[in-house]
């Protein structure tokens, strides 16, 4: 059964028809790429998901329950979870206090409760940070670390509030190739052992193939092909938004 279903979703900004009644479903253990080309409404998309926007039209549910008129907050205590940047004010933080932090945001303690020396939620965070390999570097502070475990760390982040539902805005962008293949097979592992399911968009077309089990193409707000990679690659109506007709997907350059 599927986890999320969205049902014609629609948002408009003045006169511009951002989202246009789109409809899709997403499974429990599934990674689904939402792309399309620039302006095709993606990030409204994501933002109506996680509650930044409200929905003119249609429903969003998960697990049944509806999250259209809900606040960011209690969409993301439902269990919709997305990857943040970590940001400049906690990056003095070592690797560990990061998820420490993010523990404590998950049980709702206030941050005034946090002191600097604390090993509150210790071992959950190193247990976290395992997953993510990234364990060995926990008493690291964020700053030194290389662009890639960043982001390993950033998903640990994530995990600590245990989603259901995991939204990633563009996560390889700015990645070398060889770091992006690693982060989204870490994804797909945690994708698999934890039974999440995960909604991302992603600009890299060769990322979207070797990791996405579906996709969804929007063009100017509507959902023009659904489909596993290899049958939207060969779609005629996304190569005619991607690429005007007659030309095809290419791999880009590293
Ligand atoms: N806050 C806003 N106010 C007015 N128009 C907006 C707003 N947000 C988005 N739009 C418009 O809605 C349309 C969809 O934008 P959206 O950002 O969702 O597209 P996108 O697919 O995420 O694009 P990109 O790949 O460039 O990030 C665009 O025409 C955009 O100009």
């Amino acid at each position: 059964m599927s986890l999320l279903h969205v049902q014609n979703l629609g948002k408009s900004f003045g006169g511009v028809k951002a989202v246009d009644g789109i409809s899709f479903t997403l499974a429990k253990g599934e990674l689904l790429a939402l792309i399309g080309p620039n302006g095709a409404g993606k990030s409204t998309t994501f933002n109506m998901v996680n509650g930044q926007l409200k929905a003119d039209q249609g429903s969003i549910t998960l697990d049944g329950t509806e999250l259209v008129g809900k606040k960011p907050r209690e969409i993301w205590r439902l269990g919709v979870g997305r990857t943040f940047q970590i940001a400049e004010t906690f990056s003095s933080l070592t690797v560990v206090e990061n998820v420490q932090m993010a523990l404590l945001s998950h049980d709702a303690k206030l941050f005034a409760m946090w002191r600097r020396a604390s090993d509150h939620k210790r071992d959950e965070a190193l247990a976290l940070l395992d997953q993510v390999g990234m364990k060995s570097q926990a008493d690291r502070p964020c700053s030194v670390l290389a662009y890639g475990d960043v982001k390993r760390v950033e998903l640990a982040i994530a995990m600590a509030n245990d989603p259901k539902l995991l939204l990633m805005d563009e996560p390889t962008a700015g990645m070398a190739p060889k770091e992006r293949n690693s982060l989204m097979a870490l994804t797909k592992q945690l994708v698999i052992d934890r039974g999440m399911a995960v909604l991302f968009t992603e600009h890299s077309m060769d990322v979207v193939f070797a990791y996405a089990d579906r996709m969804i193409v929007l063009a100017r707000g509507r959902l023009i092909a659904e489909g596993k990679p290899l049958e939207i690659r060969d779609h005629p109506k996304v190569q005619e938004v991607y690429f005007g007709s007659g030309k095809t997907f290419e791999k880009k350059a590293a």
